[in-house]
């Protein structure tokens, strides 16, 4: 049975076989846009002060449930084309109810916007969504004076009562569990009347080059935001400009395709891949150079040649946690083991996927151990399996790896890539077989 909530319906399950490669993927890939990019493009157009365009965005589950929540408080947003989105904004106004999915980045995005907005919106999700972190956001927000009933927890669901302003201040936040806490507070900032001073206070904060793109895309829009100490960010009340947004491709969405090309012994580019990006393609460059792949750029794009060899790596995954599962699958397949390392928040993504990881690797043949921020990994001889993919896309693009060398390695489900990529199936199967 498909699962339906607020009447959003998440696509039913479909069991796939990865397909296995009888030779070295070479290939050029064209990705959609960055899911992350898409996201604030589509926030920072919806509070900006005339109308925007977002091109080449990404068109998947999470970035039309955030133009779908826009929409329902005020924003037209005709995200009907696959190349340019327009968007004009509007007065932002209840009642509205927004189905955050299973997307991070519309439960701790647009709750913002919606105290922005005149009027109630309540805000839920898919069945897992509720157990997601959102407790520091809500607590920020409320500390902020905005009105917000919500789950004992203090998760999902959420019922933002607007009055159409937000006064703004000073907020202190604990946003060691995600980055997308501080990111959605920044990107609504500017629209409070005193701004914002937030201060993190707690273990690290996850995802830097997350938050690096939220103040880039900030400034990018007019704003005037202060970074300079550490953990402490500063957004000066002020309008926003509408502008086009040039969405570059997803760079988390290429890595099992640059996987591909490491498995096999092959290449694999990124086609329109810009020479200066706005993710962190430094580390992953780093990261996949330490597993033994060379990683180069031109005016082709960014092309990751398999050498032959997987090496183990030991490696702090923090700044780019939504790696870790292609990166655990690439290490099952390794000559040497691996650790992989400051990746307990991931425990709160789509799953728990430190133990998703742990239990799926272990029934494939791989030597696991569990620690609370990450895993160790030992190679050993792999076999065939059922591979359960917990709704997660980057579970299901982590068997698609292993199953490239791996005869048998059967997903549950691979519509879960929805959230991301709807077509990776299809690019998938194309890239193997060469089709
Ligand atoms: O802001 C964003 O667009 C994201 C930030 C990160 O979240 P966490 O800091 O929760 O890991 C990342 O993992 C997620 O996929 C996207
Ligand atoms: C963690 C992820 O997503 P979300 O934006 O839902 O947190 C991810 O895409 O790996």
């Amino acid at each position: 049975m498909p699962d339906r909530q607020n009447g959003s319906v998440t696509a039913e399950a479909r069991p796939w076989t990865a397909p296995v490669a009888t030779g070295p993927v070479s290939a050029t890939v064209r990705l959609p846009g960055s899911k992350s990019m898409t996201a604030r493009a589509l926030v920072l157009s919806a509070l900006a002060d005339g109308p925007g365009e977002i091109h080449r965005p990404l068109r998947a589950r999470d970035t039309t449930l955030m133009a779908a929540g826009l929409r329902a408080l005020g924003t037209g947003i005709d995200s009907s084309g696959a190349e340019v989105w327009p968007v004009e904004p509007g007065p932002l106004r209840g009642p509205a109810t927004i189905d955050v999915g299973l997307a991070g980045t519309v439960m701790r995005f647009a709750p913002p916007v919606a105290a922005l907005a005149e009027g109630t919106v309540t805000f839920d999700g898919d069945p897992h969504a509720r157990n997601r972190p959102l407790r520091p956001i809500v607590e920020a927000l409320r500390s902020l004076g905005v009105v917000i009933d919500s789950s004992p927890e203090g998760g999902l669901p959420l019922v933002v009562r607007g009055t159409g302003a937000v006064d703004g201040g000073s907020a202190v936040i604990d946003a060691s569990a995600s980055s997308q806490f501080v990111s959605g507070l920044l990107l609504s900032a500017p629209r409070f009347a005193k701004g914002l001073v937030l201060r993190h206070e707690g273990p690290p904060v996850p995802s830097a080059p997350h938050l690096r793109m939220t103040t880039h895309m900030l400034r990018a829009a007019g704003a005037v935001v202060d970074e300079s100490e550490a953990d402490v960010w500063a957004v000066e009340p002020g309008a926003l400009s509408g502008r086009t947004w040039r969405i570059e491709p997803d760079l988390s969405g290429a890595a099992p395709f640059f996987g591909a090309a490491m498995v096999t012994g092959g290449s694999v580019t990124l086609a329109g891949w810009p020479r200066e990006s706005w993710q962190p393609v430094g580390a992953l460059a780093e990261l996949l150079t330490g597993l033994g792949a060379e990683v180069s750029q031109d005016d082709d794009g960014l092309t990751v040649r398999g050498t032959g060899t997987l090496h183990g790596i030991d490696a702090d995954l923090s700044e780019v946690s939504e790696l870790t599962p292609v990166v655990a699958a690439l290490a099952t397949l390794a000559s040497s083991p691996s650790s992989l390392r400051g990746v307990a928040h991931i425990r709160g993504h789509e799953t728990d996927r430190i133990a998703a990881l742990a239990r799926e690797l272990t029934k494939a043949g791989a030597g696991v151990v569990e620690h609370p921020d990450g895993l160790d990994i030992t190679p050993r001889p792999l076999r065939a399996t059922t591979f359960e993919t917990y709704a997660d896309h980057r579970m299901a693009h982590a068997a698609a790896v292993i199953g490239l060398a791996v005869g048998g390695i059967d997903l549950t489900d691979v519509a879960c890539t929805s959230k991301t990529l709807p077509e990776f199936p299809e690019l998938w199967a194309g890239l193997v077989t060469g089709s």
